[in-house]
């Protein structure tokens, strides 16, 4: 059983973002025994004193050097609250009505109902550092992510290992029971949704649906947990100042995760690793280019390619390094996952995503790089380049199959606006290296080749070989193979 013993006393006190390592270092290895409730008071405590009521200037003298200053966290402290939590925990469930090994789903949800009920009555949901035990012991308030953490946190303490976290892109829930085969709901999700609280998430409920990730959750191990508790830190001292000490300590624990395998399975983390590093990179530390090619290959291998941040966070980072071509790939990659799924009132954080990527960044792409050609010699390639118009047509495409079948539309007039915009700016002559095959799955015969060559773009073939040519003449693109981009659009209906 998991405890404040000498084995993790002999850590403190803690002075340093090492002294924390080091602790998440020998917890790590006790495999499935990770103490969540132990690591998430320590993370919180540190992150209170390192984020809050800080005033502007505390650490910096007349000589505008800024001396770092790390909390130091007493044993007694963290020990105090650990006996809190486990005495709230042990003192409300009954376990003698509890006999099996595994819980039950009255167990998870009487375990809710107490983590639930201790919350002040009404508080800022979604404010900053409301993830942590710390802040449930000292505050009694939680957002949504740390009333899942905390259930968990609670189970282990009742010592029931089945029970897991289980985690979306936007919503976290429960797995429980022998091989993990049940689940339920332990948080709520969203403004103005009825919690769940308790009930299963169905095969209705989750398919073709985002916000459980068409059944491809991520679910945690313990050492995931961890991860997931890391990723959580937020170092945000206000809306513009960060703390430096706690972002140090997120990158350094993540990487910690990383290096040990644990975020083998967990692209965001991963993601949130890649951040991390694209803003002070470590020496022998994994690049953020890796870091962002390895989250969506994760995702492409483990969950099916359901996941959309893998390629939404590798586009940021393309486009803030101004590799156009590269961010617009990575969006349309980023649009044929969200095609797939129907969208709903819940799923406003992705419907940000894609609104900023399509309102946003690409017609800001388009004006950076139109007004770059205007001025220089006419020389701006990526508005005459047919692999990036086929992308930013898979883009739109891919938007409006996601809002088919949808019980809540998606797109509005001013989504056209800047669809149209954007696609105004690229070189008329592309579109005519455009080859869109348009395929009928039912046409298809066994070996994929179409049956009947449709004439693409109502042009016979000899004609389209004289309109490429020329075209790929006038652009210097010299002759390929085959066309340069060979869009390939399946139109089957979302069933
Ligand atoms: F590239 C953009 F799409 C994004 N940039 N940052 C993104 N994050 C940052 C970190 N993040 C996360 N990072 C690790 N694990 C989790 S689990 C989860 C859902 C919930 F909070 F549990 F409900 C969110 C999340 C959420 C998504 S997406």
């Amino acid at each position: 059983m998991a405890g404040f013993r000498d084995r993790e006393k002999q850590h403190f006190p803690l002075t340093s973002i090492q002294a924390v390592v080091d602790l998440f270092s020998d917890q790590l290895e006790r495999g499935d025994e990770v103490d969540l409730a132990l690591l998430s008071i320590v993370l919180g405590c540190i992150e209170n004193t390192l984020t809050m009521n800080r005033s502007s200037h505390s650490n910096v003298d007349e000589s505008k050097t800024i001396t770092p200053i790390f909390p130091v966290v007493e044993a007694d402290t963290i020990e105090a609250l650990y006996a809190k939590f486990t005495a709230l925990i042990k003192g409300a469930v009954d376990l003698t009505k509890f006999e099996s090994e595994y819980a039950t789903r009255e167990l998870v949800k009487r375990v809710s109902d107490v983590v639930w009920g201790s919350l002040t009555r009404a508080y800022y949901k979604d404010k900053a550092h409301l993830q942590s035990l710390f802040s449930f012991l000292t505050g009694n308030k939680l957002d949504c992510f740390g009333v899942a953490f905390a259930v968990v946190a609670a189970c282990q303490v009742l010592g029931f290992k089945d029970v897991k976290l289980s985690l979306s892109e936007d919503h976290a829930w429960v797995v429980f029971g022998k091989d993990s085969s049940e689940t339920a709901e332990v948080t709520w999700h969203g403004k103005g949704n009825e919690d769940k609280r308790g009930q299963p998430i169905t095969e209705a409920v989750r398919d073709k649906a985002w916000l459980y990730l068409n059944g491809q959750p991520v679910v945690c191990t313990r050492q995931m947990e961890a991860a997931a508790m890391v990723s959580s830190i937020n170092p945000a001292i206000s809306a513009t100042i960060d703390s430096v000490e706690m972002g140090s300590l997120q990158q350094e624990l993540l990487c910690l995760l990383y290096q040990k395998g644990h975020l083998s399975r967990y692209p965001m983390a991963i993601g949130n690793l890649a951040d991390l590093e694209e803003i002070s990179s470590i020496p022998g530390h994994p690049t953020s280019n890796q870091l962002f090619e390895e989250a969506i290959r994760v995702a492409q291998t483990h969950y099916n390619n359901q996941h959309v941040y893998p390629y939404t966070y590798f586009g940021g980072y393309m486009y803030r390094h101004k590799q156009y071509a590269k961010a617009i790939h990575a969006w349309a990659e980023a649009a044929s996952v969200i095609k797939g799924y129907n969208y709903t009132r819940e799923d406003e954080e992705v419907y940000k995503e894609f609104l900023e990527i399509a309102n946003d960044f690409i017609p800001t792409i388009a004006k950076v790089c139109f007004k770059e050609e205007s001025s220089s010699s006419g020389e701006s390639s990526l508005l005459q380049n047919p692999a990036v118009y086929a992308d930013l047509l898979r883009i739109y495409d891919g938007i409006c199959e996601w809002e088919e079948g949808s019980s809540t539309p998606v797109l509005h007039t001013g989504w056209a606006q800047q669809f149209t915009f954007s696609l105004s700016k690229f070189d008329p002559r592309v579109r005519s290296l455009l080859d869109i095959h348009v395929e009928n799955e039912e046409e298809e015969d066994e070996d994929g080749e179409e049956k009947d060559s449709s004439k693409p773009n109502g042009k016979d073939k000899q004609e389209k070989e004289t309109d490429q040519a020329a075209s790929q003449k006038a652009l210097g693109v010299e002759k390929e193979k085959d066309t340069a981009a060979t869009q390939r659009t399946r139109r089957g209906r979302k069933r």
